[in-house]
């Protein structure tokens, strides 16, 4: 693995969002708010600053804010007004992102807040608002189809995963009902890894938003006093993006980044929830993994202003302390390019939560990243398995072919049986042909227009297009507010699944009818906007034809390849544990065994020379095709039938013999596999060992470094107790954690 470039040290950019009063009415007392100045309820909003409003006089408001709330001010990247449109968010401090994460960098998007702020309606937004996630996610397609920036003339390999952590624990949100256990882990090299979770390999913007609305039928949502559709969960969608220069040689390297977009959980006291049985213990769990996220971005950014480097820091961080932490600890480790969306509310009963909120930005906002983009030369990386495939396949077309033509040519010669098997060899060689289109679809090119469709990208002056409705969200199972959470989602899944258990066309093999279906958003459901811009109406590259869809089921069960993979939270590059892949691989490989063996048998018996057919892939399933036995050759004279009998059990025994070498290989294989994931599994017992001990060694760090800064901070008390006895005075303010300082701009407020 190599860092090829390394962008320079920057913090991470933090915007605050304030949601509107009254989401129903929005009545704003300024028409112009988005640069102006406005007071809204106890705070003034002024350019990126917001600051308590000394002027607000609820009595409430009076009694229940300590004084130094009420003089501190806070200034961030950007603060958007309760009229701005996620849009505008999405340009200003994700798109960025979006674009770094598709030329090779890491890029992490979160949404923080209290309850209730609207960090769901940012991150997801709604049919006429769509959210970071959409607006991000129809970029990444439209910025593979132009032909420009860092990206151009590379191919590209998307794959998608969605998971929540709900209670403390990592639920799958695309295979939900696996019995696969979702383990995190963190080896040496690979870093944090997480194993057991489902990943999709994507190809356009309405495959993914139909697998996120699958997702979402999941996903835990509970109705609280603040909250009709409170997430009870932490959600987290990634894409893995995979690169590389075309028309290099197929071993060049590989770039490897993640896109990971996080709707956290909001922050929740009982007393303004009323939370009780059930949902009290959700908000337990969130409160829980939210403090642990808040101590973990203050010592970040305690590490930044003490300058000090990421190894020195990571000893001390305490990621492992929840899941939440332990799975964003590559993206907050420092090699990822991150905004932070803060939803606050501006209403004067939220307003020490606000204040909370406010601290825990202005504290995320001094962590510095340093991203850098990887490149790997490895054969574990997705495209580097596909292009290998693909080549594999080409040669075995292009021998076939050529058997093909061989064989028409004695077929058509004088009393060579002409018009025999013609159409079964048609249908044999297209079957080929659709399995290396199936796969090359897969792959995202920038370079081919006519293959990934037109262009146009979010917020940019491409036509607005239609997709279907047809949701499915009334089933969500923990929901109680009829109609679900994620109007978005919501309408771009196609095609129902009541009870959230059915088929969603683009991700499970129905013969390529679901996979066309979905890709093309095509049912007969009322229409309607998705975002802004999107050129689709079709499939961005167009697939094989219906007639050669149709032809074999090689040709459809190689799309919306599903990969459960030890997937790197850090990024690395011998993650994939594709064994779903190397299946299909293998099925698809032994089906062309057995088509080349009957094109064997054939020629055979057409008295063909029995030369050699094409190489069996590295994925090779089915034993190779059976030498040709000599007795049927022309050539062959026996002077009795006893000499040819004798011949013909020795071909007998030979085929035999070649039969068990072949089962012999083929269990020789499956042992060594088995054999490879007992070690893989000893390791990862090992692994947890290890880890358990380091915990408990940092917790004893993290014990030892409190009482010493306990101890710390009563020699300074008793210094200062010591000036004062000496009549000193020390005249200087002991500084808080938060540090004050700064002044805000002359007036009576200080910067936090
Ligand atoms: N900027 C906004 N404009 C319009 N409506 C908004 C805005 N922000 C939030 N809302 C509305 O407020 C309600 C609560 O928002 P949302 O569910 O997104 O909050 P949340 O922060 O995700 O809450 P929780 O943490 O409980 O899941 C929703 O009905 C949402 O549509």
């Amino acid at each position: 693995m190599s860092q090829l470039s390394s962008a320079p040290s920057t913090n991470i950019k933090v915007c605050v969002r304030v949601r509107p009063l009254n989401v129903e009415q929005p009545s704003q007392p300024d028409p112009d708010l988005r640069t102006n100045v406005t007071s809204i309820e106890c705070w003034n909003l002024k350019n990126n600053v917001i600051a308590p409003n000394p002027d607000y006089d609820s009595y409430d408001y009076q009694n229940s804010t300590s004084e130094k709330s009420k003089k501190t001010a806070y200034g961030f990247d950007h603060l958007f007004f309760p009229v701005s449109k996620t849009v505008e968010i999405y340009n200003m401090a994700v798109k960025s992102i979006v674009a770094a994460a598709l030329e090779g960098y890491h890029g992490s998007v979160f949404a923080y807040g209290q309850t209730a702020t609207g960090k769901t309606f940012t991150m997801q937004g709604t049919a006429d608002e769509p959210g970071i996630v959409p607006l991000a996610v129809h970029d990444c397609f439209s910025y593979i189809r132009q032909r420009n920036g860092m990206s151009k003339d590379r191919e590209f390999l998307l794959r998608m995963s969605y998971m929540e952590i709900y209670n403390e624990q990592i639920n799958d949100l695309l295979s939900p009902s696996s019995l696969q256990t979702i383990r995190i882990y963190e080896s040496r090299g690979k870093g944090v890894v997480v194993k057991g979770m489902k990943e999709e390999v994507v190809i356009s913007a309405e495959q993914v938003f139909a697998l996120v609305a699958a997702g979402e039928a999941h996903r835990h949502i509970g109705s609280t006093e603040m909250n009709a559709n409170s997430s009870r969960s932490h959600t987290i969608f990634r894409l893995v993006i995979e690169s590389k220069a075309m028309n290099t040689n197929s071993k060049s390297k590989v770039r490897v980044s993640t896109l990971s977009l996080v709707d956290l959980a909001g922050s929740e006291s009982v007393k303004s929830t009323h939370t009780s049985g059930e949902r009290q213990k959700e908000g337990k769990f969130i409160n829980k993994s939210l403090l642990t996220l808040g101590k973990v971005i203050w010592k970040l950014s305690e590490g930044s202003r003490k300058n000090l480097s990421i190894a020195d820091l990571a000893a001390h961080i305490p990621y492992r302390d929840s899941k939440l932490t332990r799975l964003l600890q590559p993206s907050l480790g420092g090699n990822a390019q991150i905004s932070m969306i803060c939803n606050v509310s501006p209403e004067a009963v939220h307003v020490e939560e606000t204040h909370n909120t406010l601290k825990f930005a202005s504290r995320a906002k001094r962590i510095k990243q340093r991203a850098s983009v990887t490149e790997v030369m490895d054969d574990a990386t997705l495209l580097q398995q596909y292009r290998e495939e693909i080549n594999a396949l080409r040669s075995q077309l292009t021998v076939l072919v050529e058997e093909n033509q061989s064989i028409q040519t004695q077929l058509m010669s004088p009393g060579g049986g002409r018009g025999m098997g013609g159409g079964e060899d048609e249908e044999e060689t297209q079957a080929i042909v659709a399995a290396i289109h199936n796969l090359e679809r897969l792959i995202l090119r920038n370079a081919d227009e006519k293959r990934t469709g037109r262009s146009g990208g979010v917020g940019g002056s491409g036509r607005k297009v239609r997709v279907t409705s047809g949701g499915f969200f009334g089933s969500n199972r923990m929901s109680s507010g009829g109609g679900g959470k994620h109007p978005f989602f919501e309408r771009v899944s196609s095609g129902g699944s009541e009870g959230g258990g059915g088929s969603f066309g683009l991700v499970k093999s129905d013969g390529g009818k679901g996979d066309k279906a979905a890709v093309n958003g095509a049912s007969s459901s009322p229409p309607f906007l998705v975002p802004p811009t999107q050129p689709l109406g079709g499939t961005p590259n167009d697939g094989p034809s219906e007639a050669m869809n149709d032809m074999s089921v090689l040709s459809t069960r190689l799309s919306g390849v599903s990969v459960r993979s030890g997937t790197p939270e850090s990024f690395s590059s011998s993650y994939l544990d594709s064994h779903s892949l190397v299946n299909e691989l293998q099925r698809v490989q032994g089906l062309l065994g057995a088509v080349l063996e009957k094109k064997n048998n054939k020629r055979l018996s057409m008295g063909g020379d029995g030369g050699t057919i094409g190489t069996p892939s590295k994925f090779s399933g089915a034993p190779p095709p059976p030498p040709t036995p000599t007795l049927l050759k022309p050539s062959l004279h026996f002077s009795s039938k006893e000499e040819e009998i004798k011949h013909l059990r020795t071909s007998v025994s030979q085929l035999e013999l070649n039969r068990k070498l072949a089962k012999a290989d083929a269990t020789f294989l499956s042992q060594q596999l088995s054999d490879k994931d007992d070690m893989l599994n000893e390791v990862a017992m090992l692994l947890e060992a290890v880890e358990r001990h380091q915990e408990a060694l940092e917790r004893e760090n993290a014990e030892l470094a409190e009482a010493l800064s306990r101890t710390q901070g009563r020699l300074g008390q008793v210094e200062v107790e010591l000036m004062q006895v000496r009549g000193g005075g020390g005249g200087e303010e002991m500084g808080t954690e938060e540090g004050g300082g700064g002044g805000g701009g002359g007036e009576e407020f200080e910067m936090y």
